[in-house]
């Protein structure tokens, strides 16, 4: 851990004095985190210019704590956008204290997030999977809050649900318990829910424990929790505010208490807003909302996870390593279906595979070497403006859909994730949002709603068939 002090002027200067002398005397080190990868801090005093290029040089090393002296006209908002992780002001002599348990949290943390326990399950060291795991594992290690994991398909929620129980230390901590919203049938789900007493039905031959009991003392995680009927909403949302629930056929009011985790790929704010999924379920399951990246955002991670999922492919095996032409193909490819596309390409790869030399071009089937000449599938803007055959480009796009059927990717997966990547690529293609909604064909208002996290407009969202459960 280091900090060091940038200032303008004399003003607020001695507070911050002060509090550097208490950072040395605690033993911290005085010198620019940039390099270290550390958490540091850096203390600001006074109107210093320089103050947002040195929080973002020392953010792009590791975590940067910024303390601004008393006077000092720094613009937090600024700051936080050039990296730094908070912006504090300091005011007593006790802030070097405040500090140094702030950077030992942060620490912690990321020993944790380093660790065996941690890089074994959930693979990745990408800038944006890492921030990811910091906040999973200090909501895991620090809280008992419920958390809603988001994102698209193979994204990795089922891995971080299963991390979130494994680092809870709560004593004597019990099971995890798995729920997939996408398969309970609300006419037995009394049961899979609450548990039954013996002879509360025909074939009930003995007492059972449901979800809610298996995971007292433990957690409870609901996959696709989108898909969650109107009716076990409102059962849901009674035992995570009161804790209580009797089984069926039971007459005596049975507590439970369980860390909440749930996952959806839908946008459940935007659902709740228009009705589809109950408001204050949503606030309960989203005290603490934590999106996975999609591959496209972390393709730094693509080569090292297929290395990993190829060795699981051919277990006791050599490594391999990859020809130059496989490591682009790899780079430019779709993975519509994620972390659990590339894991299954690996597969198909390893089975093709013979010996130990390097994997070459023909270890990758036909039907996985899409697009090669313009960037993996996706016809270029010159095909599109150029008039290209529309026959070429109605194959790609074709062959695009085929491979996201064959990773897992059902239709309604498919229909939200089209605009999702659309935008991206109109984002990526472009010099600004204005011209990003120019190319996608919608208002700016639109682009907006989406990139700050809707995935259809409010107004596109309703279904037919949707109920009000509000
Ligand atoms: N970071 C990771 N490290 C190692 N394996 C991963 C990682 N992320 C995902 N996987 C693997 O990818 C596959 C899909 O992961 P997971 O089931 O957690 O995704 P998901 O987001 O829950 O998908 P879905 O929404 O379809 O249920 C699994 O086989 C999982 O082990």
């Amino acid at each position: 851990m280091a900090w060091f002090t940038v200032s303008g002027s004399r003003t607020g200067e001695s507070a911050v004095q002060d509090v550097a002398a208490g950072l040395r005397d605690r033993g911290l080190h005085e010198g620019r985190p940039v390099s270290a990868g550390e958490p540091g801090v850096v203390l600001v005093a006074g109107d210093p210019a320089r103050a947002e290029d040195v929080v973002h040089a020392a953010a792009s090393g590791g975590r940067v704590l910024v303390a601004l002296g008393a006077g000092a006209r720094a613009d937090p908002w600024r700051l936080l956008e050039c990296g730094a992780e908070d912006v504090v002001p300091l005011s007593s002599e006790d802030d070097a204290d405040h500090l140094l348990a702030r950077l030992e949290r942060w620490a912690a943390v990321d020993a944790i997030v380093e660790s065996d326990a941690v890089r074994s399950v959930a693979l990745g060291s990408a800038h944006r999977w890492k921030a990811v795991l910091r906040e999973v594992v200090e909501m895991a290690r620090f809280t008992t809050s419920s958390m809603l994991l988001t994102g698209e398909t193979g994204t990795g929620k089922e891995v971080v649900a299963r991390l979130v129980h494994d680092l809870d230390p709560r004593p004597r901590r019990r099971e995890l318990v798995l729920l997939d919203c996408t398969t309970i049938v609300p006419s037995l789900s009394g049961s899979e829910f609450f548990g039954h007493e013996k002879g509360a039905f025909t074939g009930a031959s003995g007492a059972r424990s449901g979800a809610f009991g298996m995971a007292d003392h433990g957690t409870l995680f609901l996959d696709e929790v989108g898909e969650l009927p109107a009716e076990l909403q409102a059962a849901l949302l009674r035992v995570v505010q009161e804790g209580t629930y009797k089984p069926v056929g039971g007459s005596q009011w049975q507590h439970t208490s369980f860390r909440l985790l749930a996952a959806t790929n839908r946008d459940l704010r935007a659902e709740s807003d228009a009705g589809r999924f109950r408001r204050d379920l949503y606030f309960r399951l989203a005290a603490v909302t934590v999106r996975l990246p999609p591959l496209r955002e972390r393709r730094e991670d693509v080569v090292p996870l297929f290395h990993h999922f190829l060795s699981q492919a051919r277990p006791g095996q050599q490594p391999l390593a990859l020809d130059p032409a496989v490591v682009d193909l790899l780079q430019r490819r779709p993975y519509p279906g994620n972390v659990r596309d590339l894991s299954q390409l690996a597969v198909r790869v390893g089975t093709r595979h013979v010996g130990d030399g390097p994997v070459s071009p023909g270890d990758i089937s036909p039907d996985d070497r899409p697009g090669l000449s313009d960037g993996a599938g996706a016809p270029t803007q010159e095909a599109v403006a150029g008039g290209r055959d529309p026959d070429t480009w109605d194959e790609r796009l074709e062959q695009a859909i085929r491979l996201s059927l064959r990773a897992g990717i059902g239709i309604k997966q498919l229909k939200s994730l089209v605009p999702e990547i659309a935008t991206d690529i109109a984002m990526a293609e472009t010099d600004g949002p204005a011209a990003a909604a120019r190319m996608l064909g919608i208002s700016r208002r639109a682009l907006d709603y989406r990139t700050a996290g809707g995935a259809a407009e409010p107004d596109q969202a309703a279904r037919p068939d949707a109920a009000s459960n509000s």
